[in-house]
């Protein structure tokens, strides 16, 4: 509470439909309406009865937009109450889409389906230039419903502005305003970062008239108490998390740096250890550009991996081959893990390079989407044979390795340990002049033994193309705006029977991947019984070292397979020139921008919208959003500032759609099963207090005990690698190009798998 705002200025109370664009709605109020503080609860926190008498203490309320229909009590929830408040209560308000649709249809309106559905599409808006556009000119607006009102025989509803969908939904209502009490709305969205002319003006304005209204009925707003803020919480954008202060102590990085010009990372992995397939090993790789450093973990038996179910109530810490047991209590896995961190910050290192030290592993798709919405909890199969949904080792060891400058940094955390960083820095310069491991593909290494090739259980296509049919039956309801559909693809890869004694299938599998599809995120991590291979094309997120932490996001959507012809025009034109590509990867930079004011609150900016990226296999539309705290802010608070980032954004929206918490519960209907490591994230935490998490995508895995056919039938066992793989859906998707899309993206990780067969 001490860090509650200045009670001075005027008040707004933000009525979330649990929707993905909220925070950008707040951030749009301060904007626009001077000196506001902005309080946002959700649509169910409170009765009718017990909001009515603090609704005394604000200025305005705005109800938000949403998931669902205005018509249905579980989406709109109170909001639909503020319409009904007697003269005594009533106040002014704003409503954004599924705002505008509850007031119109409160007092009389009718709710129809769009024939055609807009979702992260820009319209031309003509409006009446009075009111909430009295001195705006030229709008273009981006819209995200599938709903609309039609204002016919409302006799207490007046237009304000309109739109031309032509011959796909003519004339469609755009803005709205009560004839005779303070209620005004919009069916676009103004706070999207592509809506030009009818945002911040329209906002104004809105509070313009709130405030003539409010003298005019001689409303008194009364003082605030800072005791509501246990009912109202705090006011946004006062960041969402604790300040803990750090323990004080801090260890010290030390680092040697070699020359090595053209060393590859994969030299250094096969001199440290990595073809001893029972040891644990991390390498985050950058085989393109625009990655850069290669992160290699130096572990030892005693480096302490750190693994953790969702929903059991602990972490298990294990190292020098024990394991140790630890309760969360009360705290979250979150809360365990910055705490862990705290006593273990350092300084010293060099400051170019980004990991110095510090947590390496994976966070798994559940592990986000358990915290955004709870399923029922989890059967009683335990956690056999199931991969960890934080599977995280502590690296006071490692070897950065600069593609750049050609610099190696030989880095340790442990005090007096020359000896290692001498015997390491002899050991990278020796990578210099020898080459890795012959045994480069696994097609190769199968020659010399009698093994079949790989078998490829590709997702049912009918089925795949009945889910799509489904997700865009959601869509066209008004249930989510885009769903990343996904489905996993199944290789099992016969053991070769003969094997030198030093001998990694699954390193030699991520060697050939990464140079068939050489990805800026790739990456091996083997934490046993979990080994994740990857080749993925993007940064969820990223945080630079404090002071002045940097919070960047990098979304994908938008793939084009690569191949004879299709130049950058071509891509271009197929990508940034298509309103599907672009209208999907805007929704998911709002989506973003609203995770990130979330955490940093106001400061949050696109940085790149939709620029097509060249990779190996693939063309990619890729946005840049960044965020950071205010300067106010900076301290303390930014040592935990990415970390809450994480926790605060998984799983990705660009692997979820919108609005998140809708869309994962549907996905989790229509997709059936859970989606494991595929499309969590992996990256790291360093002692420095940076971090780089990259989405777990055109990658595969497998867990220890994924052999198919008994121990005892050695010859014909199978090691069972998962793939996940698919695409957002859209209203304006086509079944068979997602098909293909998804087709093209499981592509992109078999060819490392050499000649294979389908089942
Ligand atoms: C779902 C995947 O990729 C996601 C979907 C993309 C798209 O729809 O174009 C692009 C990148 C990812 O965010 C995948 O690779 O499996
Ligand atoms: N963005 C919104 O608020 C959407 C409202 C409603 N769910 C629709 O699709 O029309």
């Amino acid at each position: 509470m001490a860090d509650s705002l200045p009670t001075a200025g005027p008040r707004i109370l933000l009525i979330d439909s649990y929707d993905s664009f909220t925070y950008n709605l707040a951030a749009l109020c301060r904007r626009s309406i001077p000196g506001c503080s902005v309080h946002i609860i959700r649509n169910d926190d409170l009765a009718i009865g017990e909001l009515r008498s603090l609704l005394v203490h604000f200025s305005a309320v705005v109800v938000g937009p949403g998931p669902g229909s205005p018509d249905k009590d579980e989406d709109i929830g109170v909001a639909r109450d503020i319409w009904r408040l007697s003269d005594d209560d009533i106040l002014p308000v704003f409503g954004v889409c599924l705002g505008l649709q509850s007031l119109a249809v409160e007092f009389g309106a009718k709710l129809h389906r769009l024939s055609v559905v807009k979702h992260g599409q820009i319209s031309d808006i003509q409006h009446s230039g009075t009111e909430l556009f009295a001195d705006v000119g030229d709008v273009a607006a981006v819209r995200y419903h599938s709903l609309h009102v039609s204002l016919d025989g409302c006799e207490d509803v007046e237009a304000l502005a309109w739109t031309d969908d032509g011959e796909e939904n003519g004339k469609v209502l755009m803005a709205a305003k009560h004839r005779s009490k303070p209620f005004w709305g919009v069916q676009y969205h103004p706070e999207s970062v592509r809506t030009e002319g009818g945002g911040e003006d329209v906002l104004r304005n809105f509070w313009r008239l709130a405030v003539a209204w409010t003298s005019k009925h001689r409303r008194v707003v009364c003082p605030w108490d800072v005791a509501l803020e246990w009912v109202v919480g705090t006011p946004w954008p006062v960041p969402q998390f604790p300040l803990i202060p750090s323990t004080g102590h801090l260890s010290r990085v030390t680092t040697r740096v070699v020359e090595a010009h053209g060393i590859t990372p994969n030299a250094i992995c096969e001199r440290l250890g990595v073809l001893d397939e029972s040891a644990d090993f991390v390498l985050l790789d950058s085989a393109a550009q625009p990655g850069r450093f290669a992160i290699v973990g130096c572990l030892t038996s005693s480096s302490t991996k750190i693994t953790h179910y969702v929903g059991d109530g602990h972490v298990d810490m294990h190292s020098n081959g024990a394991v140790r047991s630890v309760q969360l209590g009360s705290s979250t896995v979150w809360d365990w893990f910055a705490d862990f961190m705290r006593s273990r910050r350092a300084e010293g290192g060099v400051g170019d390079v980004p990991f110095w030290g510090g947590l390496v592993g994976y966070l798994s798709y559940e592990l986000g989407a358990e915290s955004l919405s709870p399923s029922s909890p989890h059967d009683s199969s335990g956690t056999a044979g199931r991969n960890p949904d934080v599977s995280l080792v502590f690296v006071e060891r490692s070897i950065v390795t600069d593609t750049v400058s050609g610099k190696v940094y030989i880095q340790t955390l442990l005090p007096d340990d020359e000896t290692w960083l001498q015997e390491t820095s002899l050991l990278v310069k020796g990578c210099c002049c020898r080459s890795e491991s012959r045994r480069s593909s696994p097609a190769k290494s199968r020659r010399n033994t009698t093994a079949a090739p790989p078998v490829v259980i590709l997702p049912d296509r009918e089925q795949y193309i009945s889910r799509i049919r489904e997700a865009k039956e959601y869509l066209f309801s008004g249930e989510s705006y885009e769903l990343c559909l996904t489905s996993h693809t199944y290789i099992s890869v016969p053991k070769a029977v003969r094997r030198a004694p030093e001998h990694s299938s699954s390193w030699e599998l991520y060697k050939v991947l990464r140079s068939r599809n050489p990805a800026p995120h790739s990456a091996y991590i083997r934490l046993h019984p979990s080994t994740l291979v990857s080749s993925s094309p993007e940064r969820f997120l990223s945080y630079s070292r404090p002071p002045h932490s940097t919070c960047q996001l990098r979304p994908i959507k938008g793939t084009v397979r690569k191949a004879l012809g299709i130049t950058r025009a071509v891509a271009e034109q197929a990508l940034a020139g298509s309103v599907k590509e672009v209208a999907e990867n805007l929704m998911i930079v709002d989506l973003i921008r609203h995770d990130l004011h979330g955490v940093v609150g106001e400061d949050v900016e696109v940085k790149q919208f939709c620029k097509v990226e060249e990779y190996k296999t693939v063309w990619q539309l890729v946005s840049v959003i960044e965020g950071k705290l205010l300067s106010s802010e900076h301290g303390p608070r930014e040592m935990d500032l990415g970390w809450e980032a994480l926790r605060r954004s998984l799983p990705p929206g660009s692997m979820t759609g919108a609005p998140k918490k809708r869309s994962v519960e549907i996905l989790r209907t229509l997709e059936g099963h859970p989606r494991g490591i595929y499309s969590g994230v992996f990256g790291y935490w360093d002692v420095g207090g940076g971090g780089d998490w990259s989405v777990t995508i055109r990658s595969c895995f497998k867990h220890d005990s994924d052999v198919v056919a008994p121990a005892s039938e050695k010859e014909h066992a199978a090691e069972q690698w998962t793939l996940g793989a698919g695409g957002a859906i859209t209203a304006l998707s086509d079944p068979q190009s997602e098909w293909e899309e998804m087709i093209v993206k499981v592509e992109s990780v078999i060819r490392a798998f050499g000649e294979v067969e389908f089942s």
